[in-house]
């Protein structure tokens, strides 16, 4: 959903790597990283290296203007679209904006379920296309089969009964994180580089499981990319079907899906929305505003993320002023065991044993401190809880725990510090200020949160040790 600016374009007579060059390696998610070379990616190798031009059989179509686009989209279906609102380009692509002073709860838009895209509806046409359980090297689930589904509709332009919509779509997604270029992952917090990591491995885990049928049908990747971004950064939570071919798989229950909104996902992302959208019986979309909003306004929702990293790696943007974004501190292993080294006065080796035994019972790297200064995370709290003295007290264990994360987080304001510093003191090729910026808001944010936990904890920590 950003706007396009672009990553490096990959091209047949470039030097190439596996798909898998993209996703760092294991040693690589560790935090404070060292330059990686510079790389460039390349689907399919034979064609790289043998410079042969892979056949497009893309229909090229009439260029439109946004206003007929729009109207076109208008068109398409009879639309229970508010007529106190319009939609137009602003400063985030296409938008929707009030035409008139609106007052909080208003309906501005309705649709059934029958006008929104769903699962079956993917699935029903891609019966052609899989005919096997074998066509597919895994079965694909609710994204991959949206992103296949919308990869065939664009390719028959305006032949696809989805025009209208598909042709409002942005040209190019080439800014989330599972483009970011490999020169450039030092400019990246750890979390940041952690989300890379996902964003990359989730985009690359769709390509191979679709890999045949892409090969098959002479799919590029820029092509697949773009189906794959309009699907990902569109997608909303809806039911599963109850029959599916053995291809398909996803959760059972409600929500365990998802489907595309047409209009609905013209709305842009705020952290503090002025409207608010509900999925109703089916998959029904419904959109109010949340508050009374002026004419002219842009109308936002929220897309349930609010961390810039976050709002990078699903959906390409990042906000600037990151005042309005909560950030959390992402905490990892290595960083625990030496606060633990350091404020327990413990052999390293001990710390490393304590941390793993805790990380095991944990999903995550090792934690987080949240926005407001939560800990929240097992290792820690196991970490600074163990091997007590019999006489200490819930007050001394607490501010021992605070002690540990404000070692934690002094380290991380010195490491964004210097983070900023040589993003800043860069030279930035003029395709890469995008990524600039973005990094820079990733850091920034989570540097407001360091500065503001720091004097927070300090006094936590302090109140604790009084009473301890
Ligand atoms: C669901 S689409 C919204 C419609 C989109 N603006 C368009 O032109 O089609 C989501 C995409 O819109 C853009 N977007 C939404 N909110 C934004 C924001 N607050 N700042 C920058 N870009 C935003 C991002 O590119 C995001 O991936």
């Amino acid at each position: 959903m950003s706007e396009p600016i672009l990553a490096p374009i990959i091209k047949a007579d470039e030097p190439c790597f596996s798909l898998d060059s993209r996703i760092p390696q294991p040693e690589e998610t560790q935090p404070l990283l060292k330059h990686k070379n510079i790389s460039k990616t390349c689907i399919n190798p034979e064609t790289c290296t043998d410079n042969i031009e892979i056949k497009s059989i893309k229909k090229s179509i009439e260029e439109k203007t946004d206003e007929e686009k729009i109207q076109d989209l208008l068109n398409w279906k009879k639309w229970e679209l508010s007529e106190k609102v319009e939609i137009r380009r602003g400063n985030y692509g296409l938008g929707v904006f009030a035409k008139e002073d609106l007052e909080k709860g208003e309906t501005l838009f309705f649709a059934p379920p029958e006008q929104t895209i769903m699962i079956t509806m993917a699935i029903e046409a891609l019966e052609s296309v899989i005919t096997d359980v074998d066509d597919v090297n895994e079965p694909l689930d609710c994204a991959d089969t949206l992103s296949l589904f919308i990869l065939f509709e664009l390719r028959k332009g305006d032949e696809s009964e989805l025009w209208p919509y598909l042709a409002t779509m942005q040209k190019e997604y080439t800014t989330p994180l599972d483009y970011w270029p490999m020169e450039l992952h030092d400019f990246l917090t750890p979390a940041a580089f952690d989300f890379l990591y996902l964003a990359t491995a989730d985009y690359v885990d769709s390509y191979k499981k679709l890999q045949k049928i892409l090969e098959k049908y002479n799919v590029e990747e820029e092509e697949f990319h773009r189906a794959y971004s309009i699907v990902t950064t569109r997608y909303y939570y809806n039911d599963a079907p109850e029959n599916h071919p053995d291809w398909f798989i996803s959760g059972l229950g409600e929500g365990d899906c998802g489907a595309l909104g047409p209009i609905f996902d013209l709305w842009n992302h705020e952290v503090k929305p002025n409207c608010d959208w509900e999925v109703g019986e089916g998959g029904a979309m419904k959109m109010t505003t949340d508050e009374s909003i002026a004419a002219g306004q842009e109308l936002f929702i929220s897309y349930g993320v609010d961390e810039n990293v976050r709002m990078a790696q699903t959906y390409g943007f990042t906000f600037s002023d990151v005042s309005k974004v909560e950030e959390n501190i992402y905490l990892y292993k290595d960083e625990i065991v030496d606060a633990c080294v350091a404020r327990l006065g413990k052999a390293r080796e001990e710390c490393e044993e304590i941390a793993s035994n805790a990380l095991k019972q944990t999903g995550d790297e090792g934690g987080h401190i949240d926005f407001n200064c939560g800990i929240e995370s097992f290792v820690l709290e196991t970490v600074f809880d163990h091997d007590n003295p019999e006489d200490d007290d819930e007050n001394a264990k607490t501010a021992r725990l605070y002690r540990g994360a404000l070692f934690l987080i002094y380290r991380r304001r010195e490491h964004l510090g210097n983070l900023l510093e040589e993003i800043e003191g860069a030279n930035w090729d003029e395709q890469f200020l995008y990524h600039k910026e973005m990094a820079t808001n990733i850091a920034r944010a989570e540097q407001v949160v360091v500065e503001k936990c720091m004097k927070q904890m300090e006094n936590f920590a302090l109140g604790f040790e009084r009473n301890a």
